[in-house]
């Protein structure tokens, strides 16, 4: 297995503040990993370090075969990486193709080479109908696919996403999601993405949730789904008595909001046999799947243990 990215026992202060507390994790090349945690666990700060624009305190960083701090190396990791902020970093007056074909000069391409990769990125960004447009004259989700395609024209083996859709309307962050998407699965490059949107984290290969400095939590959607989150019944009565009744019998524990039962359930498979013999007692029901939503939100709700990679 080869790794893109390994960080071993990384922290960070900021002054007294210790804002990354020892972490490590390794990204394997290819992957889609999501970097997950709430405001101010520690996320910017660790891409800012990994992207070679922070210094670190201690830990060791390697990206790409490339160990960070090294002179020579951090211009390789640069140049291996791209990387889409938050905050545009495009000129408001020049087009759209302008902007990429300058960001791309910067990397030292050959005009041929630009030419191909501005081909490249453009088919993936669907950059056709706003190319010869001005970046400051773009609607929000146009500007995020001329941002990214900003961090791909150097063809980079990783690209770092700091929350890429936020701001967006579902409809665009689909379709911002469905680029990325298929320029990591067609092309093997390795994404590292932080989103507070859990849904596109549910997709990532890999997930780690960072918790004031701290890893609280990491592995695969579905392992950490059946760690924390748990599926749920909701069930309306026809006679809420005996609804309470058929609850007591079985000994389901549950919460009742505004006439609805919940009804916590080990699988979908259990929740089919206690549907079968509720059933004339029901007026209505959903059976509801473990989210990474749940995930999140328990592991939030915890205290503040770790996962025994942090120092
Ligand atoms: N330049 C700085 N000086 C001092 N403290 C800082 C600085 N930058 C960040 N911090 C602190 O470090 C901690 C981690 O911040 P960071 O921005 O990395 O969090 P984050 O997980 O990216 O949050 P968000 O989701 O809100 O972007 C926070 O407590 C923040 O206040």
């Amino acid at each position: 297995m080869t790794f893109a990215i390994q960080v071993d026992h990384l922290q960070k202060h900021y002054g007294e503040h210790l804002a990354v507390r020892g972490i490590s994790f390794k990204v394997e090349q290819g992957s889609l990993f999501a970097f997950l945690g709430a405001n101010g666990a520690g996320k910017s700060t660790t891409i800012e370090i990994l992207c070679t624009l922070l210094q670190k305190s201690s830990g060791t960083v390697t990206i790409n075969g490339y160990t960070l701090d090294d002179k020579s190396h951090n211009a390789k990791i640069r140049k291996s990486i791209g990387v889409v902020f938050q905050q545009s970093l495009l000129d408001e007056r020049l087009t759209v193709r302008e902007n990429i074909l300058h960001r791309g000069k910067t990397y030292g391409l050959s005009k041929a080479q630009l030419t191909k990769n501005y081909q490249f990125v453009s088919t993936y960004l669907h950059l056709d109908d706003i190319e010869l447009q001005k970046y400051g004259t773009l609607s929000g989700g146009q500007k995020r696919r001329a941002d990214i395609a900003r961090a791909l024209i150097h063809r980079p083996q990783i690209l770092f996403l700091d929350e890429p859709t936020t701001g967006l309307d579902p409809q665009t962050r689909q379709f911002v999601w469905q680029a990325i998407k298929q320029l990591q699965a067609e092309t093997n490059m390795t994404v590292f993405l932080t989103t507070h949107y859990m849904e596109e984290a549910a997709v990532a290969h890999q997930v780690i949730v960072l918790k004031q400095g701290r890893i609280v939590a990491e592995g695969t959607p579905d392992a950490l789904k059946t760690k924390y989150a748990y599926d749920q019944m909701a069930l309306v009565f026809h006679d809420r008595s005996l609804g309470l009744k058929w609850l007591k019998e079985n000994t389901l524990p549950y919460t009742e909001k505004l006439g609805i039962f919940y009804v916590r359930v080990s699988s979908t498979l259990t929740a089919l046999t206690l549907l079968k013999s509720a059933e004339p007692l029901l007026a209505s029901f959903e059976v509801m799947k473990g989210t990474m939503d749940d995930v999140f939100i328990h592991i939030m709700a915890q205290g503040d243990g770790t996962n025994g990679s942090n120092d």
